[in-house]
């Protein structure tokens, strides 16, 4: 039988949260969370020292093992900004502005990119865990119910996530790809 394991996911957002649930209630192995919300500072960098200070200071709180998560949305014609800083942009302009953001350039393309840190505790070294997905950006399609969802069209589907059942998306995803290598590390651990 397959065995399960419990880990705390500190998010203060839930549409992350079920797509994580979703994610790894599924498989051989399946992984069962339990939810933090707490809302951590987070750091200027690249998408892998956000994440990293995100789940060093998580650690700190739960006092235990955790994992947490960043998010980045990197546009090709801007050298991949917005990148990590994506919310703050998403909630001053929405998705005309971030659409707005790329008239003049040739090229909409962009990518999806999320980024896993786990720690095994507060003092230890979190490990990360990235995915990405490419894509475009494009007016707004779909529900309007997870952040930039709507304009992102993954290549090669003609669908932006928004319009994609969970299951589709969850198979694609910068989030689903990230969350496969989590899986496979922490199945090699000890039990
Ligand atoms: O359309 C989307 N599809 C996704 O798959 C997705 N994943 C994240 N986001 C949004 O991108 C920003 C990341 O910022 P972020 O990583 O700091 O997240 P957050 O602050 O909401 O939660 P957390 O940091 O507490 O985990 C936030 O605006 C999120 O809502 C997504 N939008
Ligand atoms: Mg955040």
């Amino acid at each position: 039988m397959a065995s399960t394991k419990s880990l705390i996911f500190v998010t203060g957002n839930a549409n992350k949260l079920r797509e994580v649930k979703q994610i790894l209630s599924k498989g051989g192995n399946p992984i069962e969370i339990d939810s933090k919300s707490l809302d951590i500072p987070e750091v200027q960098g690249t998408t892998k020292e956000v994440a990293y200070a995100k789940c060093k200071r998580a650690a700190e709180l739960v006092g235990g093992p955790c994992i947490t998560e960043d998010t980045a949305l990197c546009y090709v014609a801007l050298k991949g900004l917005p990148g990590p800083y994506v919310k703050d942009f998403m909630a001053a302009i929405g998705h005309e502005g971030l659409n707005a953001m790329l008239v003049g350039f040739d090229t909409k393309a962009a990518e999806a990119v999320c980024t896993f840190a786990y720690s095994a505790g507060p003092g230890t070294e979190p490990i990360i865990f990235e995915g990405r997905t490419e894509g475009t950006i494009v007016p707004a399609r779909g529900p309007k119910v997870f952040g930039w969802d709507a304009i992102f069209e993954p290549n090669g589907t003609g669908l932006t996530y928004a319009e994609m059942p969970s299951e589709q998306k969850n198979k694609i995803s910068h989030r689903g790809k990230a969350l496969e290598k989590l899986r496979a590390y922490l199945q090699s651990l000890p039990q």
